[in-house]
């Protein structure tokens, strides 16, 4: 595919505990475009958080990434000649992340208030990222922070700037975040959970703003939530996780009109839809997937309805079904299966 910048194959990252390993990412596969939105969604504890983290250096030990893993990123950062080439994240040196990380990969965290350092101005913590990474002084460095709070919707910002973050509101502190994400212009931004802190109307609002700065900058996103509606908004492509598994990746349009891994489909009947009319909201039944040495099968089998006997032996591989639809399953659903959505979910009477 063309402008792919990020090539991520059979990625798995496992934190040993006292108890044994906990494996929060098991051979994950996807690739990033330039200008593409990748979402990711899932459940608590599905391994979306982790598995970005794998992308940005970001694992501590003892959790690890496994020697199988390739996080190919696209970046002339190391090059002699200056020419782009793909480096391997997963064999990078935590030294040399430094010059990756915040550099050409920016990061949105959930509540901006962990990312923000209470006890500096904005213009400090904006002007000290700019001036790390990037070749400038600090006037222009500062210059450069006020035209990115401009562009996230900050007023006055050449006024603002000089604010300390408890004199912004949650929905302005998250664009401040979002302003620092950008501030070395980067080819990747993640963001997880960037509007769960914020109330409905300013998470449209920071939705709207991410997927136009997307346009502006250039860039490829990886937008984590588990909300289905949001990535809905903001996704070109999907990648469902369950059990720290990826259990189907496709278009945005092709996951909600044609999924094919019974999970999704659970997960689809899950959510209201303003086109059926549901009385109901409906729980998955059974108990959460095993993340502490899970056996090496799906994790979605205790409570599939689909289930053979076939599942209950072999790992299934991720196949590509149809072009750019890969799925991990073995009993796929297509048109002329039955849904059992009775057999998986659990009817609760609606709030
Ligand atoms: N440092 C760690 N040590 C041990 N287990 C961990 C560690 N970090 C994460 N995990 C486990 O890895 C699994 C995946 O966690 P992760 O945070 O990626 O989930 P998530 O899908 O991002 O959920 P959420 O939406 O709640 O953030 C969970 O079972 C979690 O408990």
């Amino acid at each position: 595919m063309n402008d792919i910048i990020l090539d991520v194959r059979n990625m798995s990252t496992h934190f040993p505990v006292a108890e044994g390993t906990v494996k929060a990412v098991n051979q994950l596969s996807f690739t990033l475009s330039k200008n593409e939105t990748l979402g990711i969604v899932g459940e608590t504890g599905s391994g979306k958080s982790v598995a970005m983290k794998s992308v940005m250096g970001m694992i501590k030990s003892p959790g690890y990434i496994t020697k199988e893993s390739q996080i190919l990123f696209k970046t002339n950062e190391f090059s002699k000649d200056g020419k782009e080439e793909f480096v391997d994240l997963a064999k990078l040196k935590q030294k040399d992340f430094t010059r990756i990380r915040g550099k050409h990969i920016g990061m949105v965290f959930q509540d901006p208030m962990s990312s923000l350092n209470p006890m500096f101005t904005i213009a400090d913590q904006m002007i000290e990222t700019i001036v790390f990474h990037q070749n400038v002084s600090i006037e222009e460095a500062r210059e450069r922070a006020i035209k990115l709070l401009d562009d996230v919707g900050i007023a006055n910002p050449a006024e603002r700037i000089d604010d300390f973050p408890f004199q912004f509101s949650g929905g302005q502190r998250q664009r401040v975040v979002i302003a620092i994400g950008l501030s070395c212009n980067p080819e990747i931004l993640i963001a997880d959970e960037p509007t769960t802190a914020l109330d409905v109307t300013i998470q449209a609002q920071i939705l709207e703003l991410m997927k136009d700065l997307q346009k502006e900058y250039d860039m490829g996103m990886i937008y984590i939530t588990h909300d289905l509606s949001v990535i809905a908004e903001v996704a070109d492509k999907v990648i469902v996780m369950y059990g720290g598994t990826q259990m189907e990746m496709t278009d945005i349009y092709t996951l909600f009109e044609k999924p094919r891994h019974p999970y999704t489909h659970a997960l689809l009947s899950c959510i209201p839809r303003h086109d059926i009319k549901v009385d109901l909201l409906n729980p998955i039944k059974g108990q959460p997937p095993v993340m502490l040495d899970p056996p090496p099968l799906c994790p979605f089998l205790p409570r599939c309805p689909y289930a053979t006997d076939k599942c209950r032996k072999e790992w299934p591989e991720l196949t590509e079904v149809e072009e750019n639809h890969y799925i991990r399953c073995f009993n796929p659903i297509s048109d002329t299966t039955p849904v059992h959505y009775d057999d998986v979910i659990d009817k609760k009477e609606a709030l």
